[in-house]
């Protein structure tokens, strides 16, 4: 199922009303895994919504294969949507719950329950059928949650930051098994998440949600490679975002200066990721170590830039107040006109 995504406009609640999405616009393609990404309050949720049918758009359109389904019933969209908060009936066993939009369709009790049983296999829970949903741990109800929204066989799966709730290692567990269903059933699925490594990880494209509207969409390595702005830069973490200027194509922060051919002069932001910084005996000793704190197999030096500081891993510790050179990898320096959320193209 292709799943298209035009122009959707939305503004919520109550003097005044609040632009949450503006003019977004993506298409996933059939059988396609993607996500939509960004920090919080950038609008992910209310798209997923407007897909599921639940929340209805100001303007725009949503189509399934070409045709428009705006005016078509939430449970009538054959969707699949696991909420963040999972959403389970309590009052119903996990076998019922799983059933529930088999029942919705009229499927008959002995079928539905067949189905529950055969999806609560898929998700690793043979044997839990007859159990209350609050008597399993966090992990196994999102599981049930999963099945669930596979019942009915959608053609789209919509995903709401669904291991959230997990610790890390059962979110990884949860990321295998995701997967694996995405491959088995092979149904359009778009997970909303603000983990940009989970989002690189698992998915065959992303689509870049800050403020309500696109601001970059592409494979997992052109966002990484080729962040569009500053924020999509910093959003994979481990980077130092520093506040300067550009001047004649070079980005300058105190000691600090950056080769920016191409930026426009004026107020600039830079974000470095550790991995492309490095100390190096063969460069000035420009750089005044603030700290130096130990993390395992590196220790991250942190760098004196007046009121911002950045960050240098280093084999082996070096004293506050030392004065160190610092080489940069420019495949992981990446300078944009404006400061933080303002920046416009590189
Ligand atoms: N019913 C509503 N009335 C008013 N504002 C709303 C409503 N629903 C959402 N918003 C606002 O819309 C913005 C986007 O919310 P949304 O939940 O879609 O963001 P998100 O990217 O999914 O964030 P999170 O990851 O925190 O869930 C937020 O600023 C939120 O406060």
């Amino acid at each position: 199922m292709r799943l298209t995504v035009s122009d959707i406009t939305i503004d919520l609640g109550t003097k005044p009303a609040k632009r949450v999405l503006d003019s977004v616009s993506f298409e996933a393609h059939d059988r396609e895994f993607l996500s939509l990404l960004g920090a919080s309050g950038a609008g992910k949720s209310t798209l997923l919504k407007i897909i599921a049918g639940i929340l209805v758009q100001d303007g725009g359109s949503v189509s399934f294969d070409g045709r428009a389904i705006d005016g078509v019933a939430s449970h009538k969209r054959n969707v699949g949507y696991v909420f963040q908060d999972m959403r389970l009936f309590p009052n119903m066993n996990v076998e019922e719950n799983v059933a529930f939009p088999c029942k919705m369709r009229g499927m008959k009790k002995p079928a539905r329950l067949d189905r529950a049983r055969e999806l609560l296999s898929h998700v690793q829970l043979d044997g839990f059928g007859k159990r209350e949903v609050s008597s399993l741990s966090g992990g196994q109800q999102q599981r049930v949650a999963l099945a669930r929204a596979l019942a009915a066989t959608p053609q789209v799966l919509l995903l709401d930051e669904p291991f959230s709730g997990l610790d890390e290692h059962l979110r990884d567990d949860m990321r295998s098994l995701v997967l694996k269903l995405h491959r088995e059933f092979g149904m359009t699925t778009i997970m909303v998440t603000h983990d940009a490594i989970e989002a690189i990880e698992m998915s065959d494209r992303i689509v870049y949600l800050s403020g309500g509207r696109v601001e970059q969409q592409g494979m997992p390595d052109e966002l990484f490679e080729h962040p569009a702005t500053s924020e999509i830069a910093a959003c994979f973490g481990g980077c130092s975002t520093i506040a300067g200027a550009v001047e004649g194509g070079v980005f300058s922060a105190g000691p600090l200066s950056l080769p920016a051919q191409g930026v426009r002069c004026g107020s600039a932001t830079a974000v470095i990721r550790q991995n492309a910084a490095f100390i190096d005996e063969g460069m000035p000793p420009v750089f005044s170590v603030r700290c130096c704190v130990y993390r395992g197999s590196t220790h991250l030096v942190r760098i004196d830039l007046g009121d911002q500081t950045l960050t240098v891993p280093s084999s082996s510790p070096i004293s506050a107040g030392c004065l160190v050179g610092v080489a940069f990898d420019e495949a992981g320096v990446f300078v944009y006109p404006g400061r933080g959320g303002d920046d416009g193209d590189r």
